[in-house]
This record gives structure tokens, C-alpha cells and sequence, in this order.
């Protein structure tokens, strides 16, 4: 659909959840893109809060240390699909938020309940703020951030897969190391006791491990179209 016929869809929101390397920040900026949709990146701002919490030296091994800081920094999201953007106390961390040592302590600060309700407001605020609908991508937005999204998905692929594609974008990483750290973060996001990472019980799930990426997309967009011919 053109953008310009998206505009006079009513507005959807569209809830895209799974394990990390499935496809959702690929798949959500194309289809939120294609349909004229806002998009968020939860992932992002919980990469943000941590990386501020490195920087400024809070103990990552004390949930009561992360969890009396989960207000101190001001995280501001722009969801432009074109040009989706990530700040802390105005600087851009972009770039920051996707090192070694963040995606390596994202976990813990992400299990402290605090943390979790600081993040969830931001994201309720900005989908409600969304004119034409948003297209929010994490681990709990179908069972917790917005239970009543008009389409929830929930992404997965084989850990081989995911290793592969990640190797990939990291120009040749040892594939065996990428698929034990992806196992790792998804065991300690799918163990947490607060919103875990979990498939909505009316979510759609579907499989990417033989999809291209293309063909992931074309399946969410008609997915979309279904549910709104539906309202
Ligand atoms: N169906 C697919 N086939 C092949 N490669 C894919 C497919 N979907 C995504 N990719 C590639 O896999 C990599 C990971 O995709 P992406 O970042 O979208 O996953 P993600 O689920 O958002 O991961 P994370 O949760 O860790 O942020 C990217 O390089 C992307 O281009
Ligand atoms: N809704 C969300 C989104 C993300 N997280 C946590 C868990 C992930 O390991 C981490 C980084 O996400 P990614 O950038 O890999 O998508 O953030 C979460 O707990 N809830």
C-alpha cells in the first residue's frame, strides 16, 4: 500500500515480539515504512537505560542499585521508520547502545521491575501518540506493553538461523560463540520473573528461519491489511 492510501486506513497497532535474531527491527521498520506507520525499537531503549547506567558506574549486580536509578535518565525515542532515533539526556547513543558490553549486561538491568515499569510508560505514551498506528517491537509488548494491539505477532527462527544472520552482520564472528550468547540472552529474557519474553496467547507465530526477509514482511503486511479490512 502507498503511503499516501495508508493515511486514510484507520490507525492499527501492531505488536511484533520474539527471541533476538528473528527478524523484528528488519521486519518492523519495512512494514511500519510500507504502511505509513510509526515504529519503535523497545530493545533500544532498554540498550539506552543501560548504557547510562554503565557510564555512569551503578553496580549492574545490585537490582537495588539499577532499581533506585531507573528514573535518573531521560530517554527520548523518535519512531520515524525512515529514521528511527535513540537519546540519553540529549546525546545521541545510537551507536553506543549496540556494543559488546551493553548487549552483554541488557539482561540484568532489564529483569529489575523499576526499570521495566520506567520503560513501559515511555512506550504506552508514544503508541498512544501515534496518529496512523505503530508498528512496537521487543519481547513483551503483545503480553504486557499493549495487551490490546489489533495484531500481535511473534516472530521465531532456529538458533541456527539467527546465529548465521548475526554472524553475518558482525563480519565473521565465530558462529558457534554468536548462537551460545543468543541462547544465553534469550534464556535470562525469557526466565525473568517481570514481563518476560513470551508469545501473547492470540499472537500469530510465525517462522522465519526459511523465510527471506522480504517474504517475512509481505506475510505482516497482509497480516495488517486483514485486520484492518476487519474494523
Ligand atoms: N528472514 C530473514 N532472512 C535472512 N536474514 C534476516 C531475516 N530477517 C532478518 N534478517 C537479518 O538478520 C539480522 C537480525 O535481524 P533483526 O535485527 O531484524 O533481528 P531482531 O529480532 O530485531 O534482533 P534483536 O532482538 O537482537 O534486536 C539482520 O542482519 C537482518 O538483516
Ligand atoms: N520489550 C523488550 C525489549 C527488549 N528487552 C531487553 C531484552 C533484550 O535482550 C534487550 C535488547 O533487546 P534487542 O535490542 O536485542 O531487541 O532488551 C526487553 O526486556 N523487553
Amino acid at each position: 500500500m502507498e503511503n499516501g492510501a495508508a493515511r486514510t486506513a484507520p490507525a492499527v497497532i501492531v505488536a511484533i515480539d520474539g527471541p533476538s535474531g528473528t527478524g523484528k527491527s528488519s521486519t518492523s521498520k519495512a512494514v511500519a515504512s510500507q504502511l505509513g506507520l510509526s515504529y519503535l525499537d523497545t530493545g533500544a531503549q532498554y540498550r539506552a537505560i543501560t548504557w547510562w547506567m554503565v557510564n555512569n558506574g551503578i553496580d549492574l549486580t545490585d537490582p537495588t542499585a539499577i532499581a533506585d536509578s531507573a528514573g535518573k535518565a531521560e530517554i527520548v525515542s523518535g519512531t520515524d521508520p525512515a529514521n528511527p532515533t535513540i537519546s540519553v539526556d540529549g546525546v545521541d547513543v545510537a551507536g553506543p547502545i549496540r556494543t559488546q558490553e551493553v548487549t552483554s549486561k541488557v539482561s540484568a538491568v532489564s529483569a529489575v521491575p523499576e526499570v521495566r515499569a520506567r520503560i513501559t510508560e515511555l512506550q504506552r505514551s508514544l503508541a498512544a501518540e501515534a496518529e496512523h498506528g505503530i508498528v512496537v517491537e521487543g519481547r513483551d509488548i503483545g503480553t504486557t506493553v499493549l495487551p490490546d494491539a489489533d495484531l500481535k505477532i511473534f516472530l521465531t527462527a532456529s538458533p541456527e538461523a539467527r546465529a548465521a544472520r548475526r554472524s553475518g552482520e558482525l563480519k565473521g564472528a565465530d558462529v558457534q560463540a554468536t548462537r551460545e550468547a543468543l541462547l544465553k540472552r534469550d534464556a535470562a529474557d525469557s526466565s525473568r520473573k517481570t514481563s518476560p519474553l513470551a508469545k501473547a496467547d492470540d499472537a500469530v507465530e510465525v517462522d522465519t528461519s526459511d523465510l527471506t526477509l522480504q517474504q517475512v514482511i509481505e506475510c505482516v503486511v497482509t497480516l495488517v491489511g486483514e485486520k484492518r479490512a476487519a474494523k
